[in-house]
């Protein structure tokens, strides 16, 4: 059985995992997050999640090592992590009463596979007053994530609908996940009843 490594330091990624009885453990990848200006989304999420995947493989070549990347996209422009509140306030007020796209990009890597594929959902948000933007911004949910919110927190209360895998805005698309995994023999079809937590075998 090829034990599986989630190479990230995402909290919810490795959350996202556990929910679904996928056995794993968790190391943080060390990798370069720039990507040259004007890189297409799509192009974006999945480079930056082979990157992850594969600062992460280089130290356990015998494992199957997953990275994933998730950016916003409001109008053709990438929306990553804001750096302050002014940031997060600006990207909050450029997703009110319109709609962004969410793109996650995921890595598997083996010894003898390598699959890179990205999954996009379709968010609308409803009008927000400036006072929803402003104590929004104040529970710090924003500065870990991309667009500056979080669907599974409070973020929640923005959306007005959503199209798409809900967990490829949270950060990991499990059911493609799922599959491809399966697809390539790392995981069977079957399921556990016990939760598998996953263990941070560095980091965290
Ligand atoms: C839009 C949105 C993003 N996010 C998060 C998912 C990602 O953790 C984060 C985007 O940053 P990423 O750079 O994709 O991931 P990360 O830095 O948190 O973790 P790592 O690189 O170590 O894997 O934004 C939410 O949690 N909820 C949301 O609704």
């Amino acid at each position: 059985m090829t034990n599986i490594i989630l190479a990230s330091s995402s909290p919810r990624r490795k959350e996202l995992l556990s929910q679904v009885n996928i056995s794993y453990t968790v190391h943080p990848a060390d990798a370069d997050e720039t990507i040259p200006k004007g890189t297409a989304p799509a192009d974006a999420v999945e480079q930056l999640a082979l990157r992850k995947a594969e600062a992460v493989f280089a130290l356990y070549p015998d494992a199957a090592v997953i990275g994933a990347d998730t950016v916003v996209v409001k109008d053709g422009q990438i929306l990553g992590k804001p750096a302050g509140k002014a940031e997060a306030a600006e990207m909050i007020s450029s997703l009110s009463g319109t709609g962004h796209s969410v793109y996650t990009g995921v890595a598997i890597i083996t010894r003898n596979e390598k699959v890179i594929f990205h999954e996009k959902t379709n968010v609308e948000f409803w009008e927000l007053t400036e006072e929803e933007i402003a104590s929004y911004i104040e529970t710090g949910e924003p500065f870990d994530k991309a667009g500056g919110y979080g669907i599974q927190s409070a973020g929640a209360l923005f959306v007005k609908a959503i199209r798409g895998d809900y967990f490829t805005v949270v950060g990991l698309p499990l059911s493609s996940l799922y599959r491809h995994l399966k697809h390539l023999g790392i995981i069977t079809g079957s399921f556990s009843s016990s939760k598998n937590e996953g263990e941070w075998i560095n980091g965290k």
